[in-house]
């Protein structure tokens, strides 16, 4: 069975074209690849947070998140953006799922080295049994990335965290579908969009400045996945229609990543 790992996150989501959720759908119907969606949600916390009068920072594209932050978090992905990816899905003509890392032990974790974050997390485990088991049924799984630990405490993942970790789990390849049509570089004041990028070349352009923000969490996690059995990591633009069926039919598209 062949994996399809897609995450999208919020830069995107409010501009994905109806018929990119048709294409996840077709593909599912397809039937040779199995996709499994994971997705972010980034601005809409923010947005929320800000209505709320709650402070919010970034340190190297990962949240700083205090337990108020966490039930935001939460309430944002787990509720609104998981719900509406279900819902759209279902009127492209598909059958989906919505599930928190918190169900199932999902997404088992624990809590990130760097206490600065506060409540962040990484992924220890997936619980792929459970993705296998709602893929058997023709459902699509769309993961929303809260993690619990064995305690039950929950933890604020990175989007592009938690899907590298389901890629690697699922040995799936992993499609980044955000904003961009890749990684761009600037040459001589001209950006450039990568078609390949080497984990040396992620390296140089993290400490040069080249890659930052929320990029730096996605590139991180790409070349993380490359290193335990994904075969093959994409980034691109899901607002180009067709994007995604031209990943899936081996067309060159978007960056992709490789060590
Ligand atoms: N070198 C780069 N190439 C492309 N995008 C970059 C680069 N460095 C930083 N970025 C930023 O990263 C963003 C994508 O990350 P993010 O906003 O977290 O997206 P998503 O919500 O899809 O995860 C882009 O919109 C862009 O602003
Ligand atoms: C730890 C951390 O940064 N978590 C992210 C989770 C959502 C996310 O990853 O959203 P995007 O995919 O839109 O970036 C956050 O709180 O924004």
């Amino acid at each position: 069975m062949k994996y399809l790992i897609i995450k999208f996150g919020g830069s995107v989501l409010e501009e994905l074209p109806f018929s990119f959720y048709q294409d996840i759908v077709d593909i599912q119907r397809r039937g040779e690849w199995k996709p499994v969606i994971v997705h972010g949600g980034g601005p809409l916390i923010s947005e929320l947070l800000t209505q709320l009068n709650i402070e919010t920072t970034f340190v190297n594209g990962m949240r700083k998140t205090t337990s108020d932050v966490l039930d935001v978090v939460e309430m944002v992905l787990s509720g609104k953006v998981n719900k509406q990816v279900v819902r759209t899905l279902k009127q492209a003509g598909g059958q989906a799922i919505g599930m928190s890392g918190v169900d199932g032990d999902l997404l088992q974790a624990s809590p990130l080295q760097d206490s600065a974050l506060g409540y962040v997390g990484q992924v220890e485990e997936v619980n792929i049994y459970l993705i296998k088991q709602v893929v058997e049924q023709d459902l699509i799984p769309v993961i929303s990335p809260i993690g619990l630990d064995e305690q039950g405490e929950r933890y604020n993942i990175n989007g592009d965290v938690a899907a590298a970790a389901v890629a690697k789990a699922l040995g799936g390849k992993l499609c980044f579908v955000s904003n961009i049509p890749g990684i761009y570089k600037e040459v001589e004041g001209v950006k450039q969009i990568l078609t390949q990028v080497t984990k040396p070349e992620v390296e140089e352009m993290i400490v040069s400045g080249d890659i930052k923000e929320g990029m730096i969490p996605k590139v991180k996690a790409a070349l993380e996945a490359l290193m335990f059995a994904v075969p093959e990591v994409v980034i691109l633009n899901g607002k180009e229609k067709g994007s995604l069926v031209s990943f899936t039919s081996g067309n060159e598209i978007g960056t992709k990543v490789v060590l």
